[in-house]
């Protein structure tokens, strides 16, 4: 699947029954977070997979990762089941090309992570990557961890605006996404797609159904929102 339009992505779930209540809710991506520079893992690749076998279309799930080499991903890739990569890491463009031409069945999300004054660097990697990528995700950055993602923190809209109108490629935007923000984070910077791991998360670290509800309605209304408003640039 790689139409990212309205794509409404819940990542790190941990089990199957957390699964089928996200997509009940109306997420259209599940994202499993795996192979984590930073980050515990919640899920082993089996038990990963055992739940993404129980997916019922349209859901689709998606492997988060940073794995930078092209066989490590696809084998990942084929033991879990999945046909959407979200790569997180420092990923060469050879070896991008090399995944492209290994496994060209497989839809490939890049991170551009926004940082202070990154922006200029960012605008440099859209066309680097664009011929190899079917979309971006834009995320924040921790620097008291230097985690990439699931960090809870919003960045600079105003940079994932500029990188949304000059991308070829669809951008999804996460960092710090919650009911209480996707609307005005979707109308600032019109992405095709959003994405949220702990801001749909109770104190007890596992998704809360009511916050997931409302993000995703907040997420509709606002992808409703823009389809009425032309995008001025
Ligand atoms: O979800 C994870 O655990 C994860 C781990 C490592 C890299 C990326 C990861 N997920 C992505 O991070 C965003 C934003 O998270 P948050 O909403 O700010 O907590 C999440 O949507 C995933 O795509």
């Amino acid at each position: 699947m790689r139409n990212f339009e309205k794509m409404i992505q819940i990542a790190g779930v941990r089990d199957l029954a957390e699964a089928q209540m996200l997509a009940d809710a109306g997420a259209t991506h599940l994202g499993f977070p795996l192979r984590l520079a930073f980050h515990r893992e919640d899920l082993s690749d089996s038990e990963a997979a055992a739940i993404i076998a129980r997916l019922n279309p349209p859901v689709e799930a998606v492997l988060i990762t940073y794995l930078q080499e092209a066989d490590s991903v696809t084998g990942l890739c084929r033991r879990l089941g999945v046909r959407i990569v979200q790569l997180h890491g420092e990923i060469p463009l050879a070896e991008l090309s090399r995944l492209r031409q290994v496994a060209p069945e497989l839809a490939i999300i890049k991170s551009l992570i926004v940082k202070e004054n990154s922006l200029e660097n960012l605008i440099a990697e859209v066309p680097r990557y664009s011929p190899l990528v079917d979309a971006f995700i834009t995320d924040s950055w921790d620097p008291s961890t230097g985690a990439c993602g699931a960090t809870g923190r919003v960045h600079d809209w105003s940079v994932s605006r500029r990188l949304a109108n000059l991308s070829p490629k669809p951008l999804i935007l996460a960092g710090g996404l919650r009911p209480e923000n996707v609307r005005k984070a979707v109308l600032q910077v019109r992405p095709a797609g959003v994405d949220s791991h702990t801001g749909v998360e109770g104190p007890d670290g596992r998704k809360d159904e009511k916050r997931v509800r409302a993000f995703v309605a907040e997420a509709k209304a606002a992808f409703g929102e823009l389809d009425s408003v032309p995008d001025q640039g």
